[in-house]
């Protein structure tokens, strides 16, 4: 589950995963590698932030953003009402977007190959697991 002592540890492992700028644009590129590798036509959606180029300077914004707005999710995993409004607007833009719910799946595959690269063997995982899910829960929509 994830309860109160989950979302505490999931916020104190996330920050150590996603600590230095260094760290958060290496970060982007393995994820988005690891999701464009398990299903290649998710590439197609990223045409507008250059998708083709994962190092280009619009790809990296983009990753940024998505990776700020999981910051964000994560930092108010112990906050359930403000952490529904963002996921609230997150959802009605990626309802917008088109984005199916499989593909959450896809991101969750590679942040919890991620994690625990940069967390070694203090990785919890069902504590990371049980809370991606409440976070994509919360965005899905389709
Ligand atoms: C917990 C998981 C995710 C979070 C926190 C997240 C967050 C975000 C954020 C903050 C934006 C920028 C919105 C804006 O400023 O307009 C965004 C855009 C987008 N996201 Fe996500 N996202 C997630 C998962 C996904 C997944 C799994 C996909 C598809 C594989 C996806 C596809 C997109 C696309 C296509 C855009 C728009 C790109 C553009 O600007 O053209 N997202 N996401």
């Amino acid at each position: 589950d994830c309860g109160p002592m989950q979302r505490l540890l999931v916020k104190a492992q996330w920050n150590k995963v996603y600590g230095t700028s260094k760290v958060r644009d290496d970060a982007g590129h393995v994820l988005w590698k690891a999701i464009f590798n398990q299903d290649g036509e998710t590439r197609a959606l990223f045409n507008r932030v250059h998708g083709d180029d994962i190092y280009s300077p619009e790809f990296m914004a983009h990753s940024a953003r998505v990776l700020g707005g999981l910051d964000i999710a994560i930092s108010l995993l112990d906050n359930q009402a403000e952490l529904d409004a963002v996921l609230a607007h997150l959802k009605e833009q990626h309802i917008e977007r088109g984005i199916p719910d499989r593909y959450f799946d896809l991101f969750k595959n590679a942040l919890m190959e991620f994690a625990p690269s940069a967390l070694g063997r203090c990785f919890i995982k069902d504590a990371w697991s049980s809370c991606f899910d409440v976070i994509a829960n919360g965005i899905k929509g389709q």
